[in-house]
């Protein structure tokens, strides 16, 4: 059992807190934002992960995991991880890492046991982490700096943190792999990769692995206009290169692309590091990748224009989805909520609907109108907007929705609805990259 403080419990803290605990860790999480420590230390998760609350639960009734504001709560630990966010900064592509200079700050100043690893799990610019051990040299020297990215996906998150694919320790000492390797003995033990690393290609994985995810996204959106234009079908063009076990079929769907709190970041930031390092032209591909997926919006826009007949002045759009993917009320830079406004201020009245995400909706964007199902956000809509593809989205009857809307028009924002199935209760079937459907 190691002691562990986690710094900052937004959906990596959190979750990776509770995991720990899981793990038969001592945990305590730090967090500034005390509505979020009431709320962890009640059971309650802040925000939507499938299977948060039942580890929660676990970890506090078994003592192992609490959350505090206290920064006086992490004096003991022999392991500190970082987790706080790195948001693009205002006007800016770079990342922010204020918070962790911050977070790190607040760990040396207060973590007293000599030789405990301060582990940094945000996703940085590379050249943060020597640049934090040099700090860190200086102001509490008995601390050794780890770089231990995290790869979690949301909606998968325990999942994905108690079995990951591999494990990345960026480390300069052997002490400190050792120290990291008890922290994921589980994982280690059940067959977890473990691939030991330098600083600087640790904080690069990260950004690389998010690159790459980003850049297949694009790839097949970028496809998808082809076939907009060349009268192609993505999802078979899809299925027909994604066979090639050399390239996959997963992360091909096309549609509206992507958004979140982490790949149109992370792109960004890694462009601008680029520049920054004197590799100016290695990631200039990165600008096409978020050029093509911000484009695949406003097509969306268009094509829902197009279907209400030319313009969206007066007319009414059903959107289910705000969330910017499933199982998440993640709204950052979500993709449904950005086409959802568009129409809105191209004169449209929008009616959005999400199962977990329309809190969040709501105060981002108070001027939407919502719904809390998809029968109500469809009321006598002229056109229906399928942007997130939840799966009591994906599995409408059409018959029953039809019975509500004004005219049975959808647009398939995310290539997940049945077609025949759709078309054959009378719907007007439209999707991305699917012309003659
Ligand atoms: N959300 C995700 O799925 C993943 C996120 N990441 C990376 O992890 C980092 C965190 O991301 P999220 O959890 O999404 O952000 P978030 O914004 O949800 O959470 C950050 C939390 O840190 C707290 N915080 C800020 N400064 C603090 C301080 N000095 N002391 C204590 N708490 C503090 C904030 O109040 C907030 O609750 C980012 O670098 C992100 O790129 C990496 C993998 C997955
Ligand atoms: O750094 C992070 O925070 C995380 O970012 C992504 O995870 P996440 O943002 O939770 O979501 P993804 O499942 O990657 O989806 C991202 C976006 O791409 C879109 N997407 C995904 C897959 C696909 O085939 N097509 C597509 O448009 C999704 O709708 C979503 O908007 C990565 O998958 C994680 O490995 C990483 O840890």
């Amino acid at each position: 059992m190691t002691s562990i403080a986690v710094v900052g419990c937004g959906y990596l803290g959190a979750v990776h807190a509770a995991c720990m605990a899981e793990l038969g860790h001592e945990v305590v999480g730090l967090e500034v934002d005390l509505e979020r420590v009431a709320s962890l230390n009640d059971g309650r998760a802040p925000f939507h992960e499938p299977g948060l609350d039942d580890l929660l639960a676990r970890g506090l009734a078994s003592g192992r995991l609490s959350f505090t504001a206290d920064p006086a709560a992490i004096a003991e630990v022999e392991v500190a991880f970082i987790c706080v966010g790195t948001p693009q900064r205002r006007g800016e592509l770079a990342a922010d890492v204020s918070h962790v200079d911050a977070a790190t700050a607040t760990v040396a100043a207060h973590v007293t046991r000599a030789g405990a690893l301060v582990v940094g799990k945000s996703t940085v610019p590379v050249g943060t982490a020597p640049r934090l051990a040099e700090e860190l040299a200086r102001t509490a020297p008995h601390l050794e700096l780890a770089w231990n990215p995290e790869f979690l996906r949301e909606g998968h998150a325990v999942d994905d943190t108690l079995e990951p694919d591999r494990l990345v320790l960026g480390v300069t000492s052997e002490r400190a792999e050792a120290v990291l390797r008890e922290v994921y003995a589980t994982p280690i033990a059940g067959g977890t990769p473990v691939v030991v690393t330098d600083f600087a290609t640790a904080e690069l994985a990260k950004v690389a692995a998010n690159s790459f995810l980003a850049t297949k996204i694009s790839f097949i959106n970028a496809m998808a206009e082809l076939c907009e234009a060349a009268g192609g079908d993505v999802v078979l063009l899809a299925d027909a290169i994604g066979h090639d076990k050399r390239i996959g079929r997963s992360f091909l769907n096309a549609g509206l692309g992507f958004g979140g709190g982490c790949l149109p970041k992370d792109i960004r930031a890694f462009m601008a590091r680029a520049g920054e390092v004197g590799a100016d032209q290695a990631l200039t591909f990165l600008r096409e990748v978020d050029a093509i997926n911000m484009r695949r919006r406003s097509r969306m826009v268009d094509l829902a224009i197009a279907g209400l007949g030319g313009s969206a002045i007066g007319r009414r759009v059903g959107v289910l989805g705000a969330a910017f993917k499933p199982h998440s009320d993640d709204i950052r830079d979500s993709p449904a909520l950005n086409v959802a406004a568009q129409l809105q201020l191209q004169g449209a009245d929008v009616v959005i609907t999400d199962p977990e995400a329309l809190d969040n909706a709501r105060r981002l964007w108070p001027g939407l109108s919502y719904a809390s199902t998809a029968q109500e956000a469809c009321e006598g809509v002229d056109i229906v907007l399928l942007l997130t593809e939840w799966p009591e989205y994906v599995g409408l009857d059409p018959d029953e929705l039809g019975t509500v809307v004004r005219r049975r028009h959808v647009l398939d924002g995310r290539n997940a609805l049945d077609v025949r199935r759709w078309q054959a209760a009378g719907w007007d079937y439209r999707a991305l990259g699917r012309p003659h459907v």
